[in-house]
């Protein structure tokens, strides 16, 4: 058994979880899958298929995987715990790992938002809570496609928190495998938000129903992405959190590289667009399947700072608006055009 052993739990196995576990499966991890009983069923009918844009497909035989729905039977036997639920769930499934892991199992967050470790630390006291970052896109097959399958549609490494750990556990050697890439990294704080800062795109992707790639190839769609970046470095600024680069750029360039015209945007950043045109966002998974986004951990992060700093953001407010309405409506994406995102001029207030 490579690595000494370990157990990986997945605690919550959607896109990411299904994706990250189905890796360190092929990598020769011993992984359990804890899931809702509707992949649970998936993965023990057909297995999990794995694929990636660099033409990687690869499916792991369901006796390859432990997969439970039943947290009492999954989260005890973990030395390792992926949290990959969305945020609206962290605070449930930290009264579980609570509730049923050994305290020495190490938890680490794969989710987006700031805060996830956080909210795990304290429902889990003195437990090692790392933080981590997900770069990639994951897309899953649609219901009742069998086998199930994820594929990385978008490139990037994962980012986990470098702590010297109790018990000699070597996190990166124990996950960085193929197709998952992984580093520790010393300021997880920056790497979040800075992470935050691309992820203000997710609802954009929801809003527009467009996938990814064609999103960011049109400029009407960037100004809008380029205004709420302005709009949270702004408050981030007023707060002394300085973000990390993003996609090889210093944040503030940011907003200015996604304000170029399409044919130097598309020149420039070629390593932002490379993304397979499956891709959309997680958020727009979350309103294609009638379920909570993360649009309060995302946009309302930023907003939380900029009331308690007084700063303008008008534009994360109305798209924030525009997302709970989406949410309340449960119809999927309404396929927005960018001009029904960006208030009509005059009426911003901030
Ligand atoms: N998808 C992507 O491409 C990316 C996602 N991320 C982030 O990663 C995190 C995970 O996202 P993603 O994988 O897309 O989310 P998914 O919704 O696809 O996966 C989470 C899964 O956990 C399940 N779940 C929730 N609670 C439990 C529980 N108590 N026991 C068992 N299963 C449970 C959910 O089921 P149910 O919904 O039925 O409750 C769902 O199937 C999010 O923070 C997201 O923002 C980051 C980068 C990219
Ligand atoms: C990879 C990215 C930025 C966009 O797909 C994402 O984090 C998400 O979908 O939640």
């Amino acid at each position: 058994m490579a690595n000494g052993g370990k157990r990986i739990v997945i605690a919550g196995a959607g896109s990411i979880g299904c994706y990250v576990g189905g890796c360190l499966a092929i990598a020769g991890r011993e992984v359990i899958l804890l899931a809702r009983p509707r992949i649970e069923t998936a993965l023990r009918l057909g297995g999990l298929r794995i694929s990636d844009l660099e033409g990687r497909d690869r499916l792991v035989e369901p006796d390859r995987l432990g997969i439970t729905a039943n947290p009492a039977a999954a989260l005890p036997e973990a030395d390792v715990i992926l949290v990959t639920v969305k945020s609206g769930a962290t605070r449930e499934m930290a009264a579980l790992i609570k509730a049923h892991a050994r305290p020495d199992a190490v938890v680490i967050s794969l989710q987006n938002g700031v805060d996830n470790a956080d909210r795990l630390r304290a429902e889990l006291g003195s437990r090692t809570v790392l933080a981590g970052m997900v770069p990639f896109n994951v897309v899953q097959s649609p219901d009742g496609t069998l086998p199930l399958r994820v594929h990385r549609a978008s490139d990037g490494k994962v980012m986990i928190e470098d702590r010297r750990l109790a018990g000699l556990l070597d996190v990166p050697s124990l996950l960085d495998v193929e197709g998952l890439a992984v580093e520790t990294h010393g300021d997880m704080k920056a790497v979040l938000w800075g992470k935050l800062l691309m992820n203000l795109n997710n609802a954009l992707v929801a809003l527009s129903g467009l996938p990814l790639a064609s999103e960011l190839a049109d400029r009407r769609w960037r100004l809008i992405l380029a205004g709420q970046i302005d709009e949270a470095l702004l408050a981030m600024k007023a707060t002394g959190i300085e973000p990390a680069w993003i996609a090889g750029l210093r944040p503030a360039l940011l907003p200015k590289v996604l304000r170029l015209p399409d044919w130097l945007f598309k020149l420039l950043a070629r390593r932002m667009l490379a993304i397979d045109p499956q891709a959309r966002s997680s958020m727009w998974d979350d309103l294609q399947r009638g379920r909570p986004t993360e649009i309060s951990e995302l946009q309302g992060a930023v907003l939380g700072l900029a009331e308690r700093t007084g700063t303008p953001a008008p534009l994360l407010k109305s798209v924030t608006a525009l997302v709970r309405a989406a949410e309340a409506a449960r119809l999927g994406s309404p396929g927005l055009a960018p001009e029904q995102v960006v208030p009509p001029a005059g009426s911003r207030s901030a």
